[in-house]
């Protein structure tokens, strides 16, 4: 393993004797463990843009994970110390040091480098001069010029100046060779680009043609585009693409648990200077665009003030109406978003058991219950829950299962998700659902209600699954979703649901059941 990774990642230590550096730079192709002190970095290396190398280090940690994690010699957290570490060691400057604004372009770029991953290896392959350059080419050189590729075609960047910093970039983080490469491949783009003749597919030929078109313009899995194709109609389907490669805006959720209100939250984030919205929907949400990284500085949500919560996370909350004195079980709990928020809602009376097979998450869950003081009405249940339902004999008033799932809703927050997921992974997620909800439904008191939700817009995870269910036990049956959340919100079935491309929040569903006997 060693040596397969020491061939595809040289190292370059730049040394405090290498005053000289740049061309003469040492380049092992070794991996060395732990520096010794005569090779630990003593001098900044300002020869090249520190945003464009913490972003290439950071998209190959993304793109390779367990086997980049492996080269960092990372062991969970704190594991982003590694990472910049690892930047310090090879590239020459410390990190810490970066200004909040590159920090905030790590962000743009990497992010934006991986949702655009299909479209710009696409453009990179055909400006290569051989696919064969393009096929083996050495992972931090094709991430250099992914983040060359995506400034200058996405984001618009002055080219020569993208051109330049790239160059250097490579040169000094790989070779001059490298460095010659990306010249030649990110002038040929400006080039083709000043023409307005980039090489893109057109959409054309049969509905399979297409879909590969699509996906490369849109930069999604050929799968995807087919489903969504099917499902929604091109049109749709395309505007739930570009959805899915916006930046992602976010929502605060101001913990009233600890008398701290929306108010109060408002008049942080101005001091703040963060533009915020409140949310139309829910009384302690506000929206932001823009700013997450301040509020997270400025420790807001260290201090348990407010979580980071999608409104369409908080509207699942509100379709269980959770009620002050009821009993609710929170079935697939971890991290603890919802039942958070639940148990802030029952006011200090009733109790949330929240459930997860995740002991890592569960422990976030735990921790995060003291921090907001919500922990008085929330017990922890480490356990699988299909095993927990045939043992257990008590019955709650409410049963929430917010089910494993495709994610498919939330991609444009997850920008890596659309490349892990596989089509075959549907299925296997469609049979741990209906088990889950056949575990769940154990748990619901005779009157009592069951909710079903997700964080996916596909219909074979949200009302298949429910019809499923209800043909399998004639004791539930639908509660309409309209009593408990704006009706702009609710399908023709009765099920909540939010669209992303319609609504401008995460895709969620979820279901309200009420079991008869
Ligand atoms: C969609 S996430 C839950 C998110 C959570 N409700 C929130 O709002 O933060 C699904 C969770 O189901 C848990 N899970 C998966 N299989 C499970 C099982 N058989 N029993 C209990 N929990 C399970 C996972 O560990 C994961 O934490």
């Amino acid at each position: 393993m060693e040596g397969a990774l020491s061939r595809v990642y040289p190292l370059i230590y730049i040394s405090c004797s290498s005053k000289s550096r740049g061309p003469n730079t040492t380049i092992s192709t070794r991996r060395t463990g732990p520096l010794s002190p005569a090779k630990k970095t003593r001098k900044l290396n300002l020869e090249v843009s520190p945003h464009r190398a913490v972003s290439a280090v950071r998209l190959m940690r993304i793109e390779l994970g367990g086997a980049f994690a492996d080269l960092l010699n990372e062991k969970g957290k704190g594991s982003g110390d590694n990472e910049m570490g690892y930047v310090e060691r090879t590239l020459g400057f410390r990190t810490r040091e970066l200004a909040d604004q590159d920090l905030r372009l790590v962000t743009d770029i990497v992010g934006g480098a991986i949702r655009w991953r299909r479209y710009l290896d696409h453009l990179i392959g055909l400006l290569c001069h051989d696919e064969k350059t393009f096929r083996s080419m050495e992972p931090l050189l094709l991430q250099i010029l992914r983040i060359g590729f995506y400034e200058i075609v996405k984001l618009n960047m002055p080219p020569y100046a993208v051109v330049n910093e790239n160059v250097r970039l490579a040169k000094i983080a790989l070779r001059p060779g490298a460095g010659n490469l990306v010249n030649g491949i990110l002038r040929k783009l400006v080039l083709l680009k000043e023409n307005n003749a980039l090489p893109l597919p057109k959409l054309e030929g049969d509905a399979r043609a297409q879909a590969r078109a699509l996906a490369t313009l849109y930069s999604h899995p050929v799968w995807m585009v087919r489903r969504w194709t099917k499902y929604l109609g091109q049109e749709e389907a395309i505007k739930l693409m570009m959805w899915n490669n916006s930046d992602p805006s976010f929502s605060l959720r101001a913990n009233g648990a600890k008398g701290f209100t929306r108010a109060d939250l408002v008049m942080r984030l101005k001091m703040l200077k963060v533009p915020h919205e409140l949310s139309l929907h829910l009384d302690d949400f506000v929206r932001i665009r823009t700013g997450l990284q301040i509020v997270i500085q400025a420790g807001l949500l260290k201090e348990g003030l407010c979580s980071v919560q999608d409104e369409s996370a908080g509207l699942v909350v509100s379709v269980v109406d959770p009620q002050p004195g009821e009993s609710i079980i929170d079935c697939c709990a971890a991290p603890g978003g919802k039942t958070l928020f639940m148990a802030s809602r029952l006011g200090g009376k009733g109790m949330v058991s929240a459930i997860d097979i995740n002991k890592g998450r569960l422990r976030i869950l735990k921790e995060t219950a003291e921090l907001h003081q919500v922990d008085n009405v929330i017990t922890t249940i480490h356990a699988d829950l299909r095993i927990f339902a045939e043992k257990n004999q008590v019955k709650w008033d409410k049963v929430l299962l917010d089910a494993p799932c495709s994610g498919l809703g939330v991609l444009s927050k997850r920008a890596d998700l659309r490349w892990n997921r596989r089509l075959e992974d549907m299925e296997q997620l469609q049979n741990l659902q209906d088990e889950l909800l056949d575990a769940a439904s154990k748990l619901v008191r005779p009157g009592g209600v069951l909710v079903y939700s997700t964080c996916s817009i596909d219909p074979e995870e949200n009302e298949e699954r429910v019809a499923a269910f209800l043909l399998r036990h004639p004791e539930f049956c639908k509660d309409h979703a309209d009593k408990y959340v704006p009706p702009d919100f609710v399908l023709e079935s009765g099920f909540y649901f939010s669209n992303p491309v319609k609504h401008s929040l995460d895709g969620a569903f979820a279901a309200r059941l009420v079991r008869s006997s």
